[in-house]
């Protein structure tokens, strides 16, 4: 057993082919409506190796002026995120263990190249609910470690299919992708990654009236 935080689950090829490629569909209408754009690092400008979209009421986005954040529009094109598909509405419930349901999905594109550092999913109010994850396409080499910055990490791979799980203690747990392994999937034409991570935002009203 790997001494992973408590609430962490990797759920190796949760989904079949024939869901995946489904999914591929549904994430590909999205990138229609919502294109992908190159987010920046907050003061710097920086911009990320990691192309995003997002699905669902409230979408995850970052750049320069305005930092980390969840808001209602595209940040390039103002309108409205898309709905979050069903098919991944329907992991959530199957394997997050909440009663609410998500309001955001971070779509994430890795090319060969892309990688993102050690970080904490920490810009939502509730963090009782997971960060649900999907993974799509080549394999990538994914790290985590616990709530401090500097404990030690455990490495392994995400293929195409596997569902990840960050609850309860590793909520908060430092993640990232080291790298992408080309050509290891064939079901994007043109290679690479997609990960999909569901995130509950706001505290649900009936949280905010109990005493
Ligand atoms: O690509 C992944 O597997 C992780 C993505 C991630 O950590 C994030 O979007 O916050
Ligand atoms: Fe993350």
């Amino acid at each position: 057993m790997k001494a992973f935080p408590d609430g962490f689950r990797h759920l190796p090829a949760y989904l079949d082919i024939e869901q995946q490629r489904a999914l591929v569909e549904d994430i590909r209408a999205v990138v229609l409506a919502a294109p992908l754009y190159i987010p920046e690092m907050p003061r710097t400008g920086k911009p990320m190796s990691v192309r995003m979209t997002n699905c669902g009421t409230l979408g995850w986005v970052t750049d320069r002026e305005r930092g980390y954040r969840y808001q209602t529009t595209h940040p390039v094109t103002g309108t409205p995120w898309p709905p979050i598909p069903q098919q991944l509405m329907t992991i959530w419930r199957e394997v997050a263990d909440a009663d609410v349901e998500p309001e955001a999905c971070l779509v994430n594109f890795y090319d060969d190249t892309a990688r993102m550092g050690l970080h904490q999913d920490k810009d939502e109010q509730d963090l009782s609910a997971p960060v649900v994850s999907v993974s799509l396409g080549d394999t990538c080499l994914f790290r985590i470690g616990g709530t401090a910055r500097n404990d030690p990490t455990q490495s392994f791979r995400l293929n195409s299919g596997d569902v990840v799980v960050l609850g309860g203690r590793s909520r908060l747990a430092f993640h990232g992708v080291d790298r992408i392994f080309p050509g290891t999937s064939p079901l994007l034409k043109n290679g690479g990654r997609i990960n999909l991570t569901m995130r509950r935002v706001n505290r649900t009203a009936q949280a905010e009236t109990l005493p």
